[in-house]
């Protein structure tokens, strides 16, 4: 007969692998009604024996009383912006001025795509394989403590999977409010007679300010990974593709869209596809991101005052009002 906290470990255990498999994966293996039973099992035992919650539990999720202000984060490492370009001979021009740094012939520079979400963009800290603090980007130096509101969002894990998590990784990714989630919002807003969002990405914003954790757990916000900041205590994969894969392999959302292309004209292709994509993807976007693949080339192209030299958002043209 295990002992009560090794039924309660077990039980964290299999939430944990359910949560991926339905939020990471979207390849769920049980029943909701299944998976809100053992969630019960598991919140009646921590409440017959409360000494044994801790914060990374699946039932910790939603924080326990609002906040009444937010404080402040300073970034470690900054939160930089990207530079735009608007059309194939920008995006040409780009490319040029890297092959013009780079000292051998760069024919074939393999580039990591990936569409451009229309959301927020947020720094979630994982120390020793825990959630322990999110932030808003803010001015790219200084962010939000958003820590309560994100724990509440279903496809952050609060845990990474892995048996060796690094001692502190920083993903930096885009939290987004999917077309569904807002028109169910909207439409409940206008029912209530409250005021509307005028797009997700303003509900988005809106949700992850809110003060009351509950309020953000309603909103059914997502997150989508792009990149690490700090990571210490782990050799990280040396391309952004395979950075990305290892975030997914422990439980962090990944774009499903992104793609290695070779050469500029694999890098147009995808620009175009995704464009085509656009109107049904089911969240929106403002364009792609295209980015050196190769981390060494990124460190050697560095960044220019306020953005990397080494990626470009290659952005859709102004749309009228988007009418999700
Ligand atoms: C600001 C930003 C935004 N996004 N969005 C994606 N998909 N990747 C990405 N990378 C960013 O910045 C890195 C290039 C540093």
């Amino acid at each position: 007969q295990p002992s009560l906290q090794q039924q309660i470990e077990e039980l964290r255990k299999t939430l944990r692998h359910h949560e991926y498999l339905y939020h990471v994966l979207d390849t769920p293996e049980i029943p909701d009604s299944e998976y809100d039973r053992l969630f019960h099992q598991l919140k009646a035992l921590e409440n017959s024996h409360p000494e044994f919650i801790t914060a990374d539990s699946p039932t910790q999720r939603v924080g326990a009383k609002p906040l009444t202000s937010f404080s402040q984060i300073k970034h470690e490492i900054p939160m930089l912006s990207l530079d735009n370009v608007f059309n194939d001979d920008e995006f040409m021009a780009f490319v040029k001025r890297i092959q013009d740094r780079l000292p051998f012939s760069t024919e074939n520079l393999t580039f990591c795509c990936e569409p451009k979400l229309d959301g927020l963009a947020v720094s979630i800290l994982y120390e020793n394989g825990k959630l322990v603090r999110a932030a808003t980007r803010g001015d790219g130096q200084t962010g939000e403590d958003i820590t309560a509101n994100v724990r509440t969002i279903r496809n952050i894990p609060l845990q990474l999977l892995t048996d060796n998590p690094p001692a502190r990784l920083e993903v930096r990714g885009e939290i987004f409010m999917p077309h569904q989630a807002f028109e169910n919002l909207n439409e409940m807003a206008l029912a209530k007679g409250e005021k509307t969002f005028a797009n997700p990405r303003n509900a988005a914003a809106g949700s992850l300010r809110q003060l009351d954790p509950k309020v953000t757990r309603q909103r059914h916000l997502m997150l989508n990974a792009y990149g690490i900041g700090i990571a210490e205590g782990v050799l990280l994969p040396d391309t952004h593709y395979d950075r990305l894969q290892w975030l997914h392999s422990m439980g962090i959302p990944v774009n499903k869209e992104i793609e290695l292309c070779g050469g500029i004209e694999q890098v147009l292709k995808f620009y175009r596809n995704i464009q085509e994509k656009r109107p049904h993807l089911g969240y929106d976007i403002d364009g792609t991101v295209l980015k050196v693949n190769d981390i060494a080339l990124q460190e050697k192209l560095g960044f220019i005052s306020k953005a990397p030299r080494w990626a470009i958002a290659y952005k859709f043209p102004a749309q009228e009002e988007l009418t999700v």
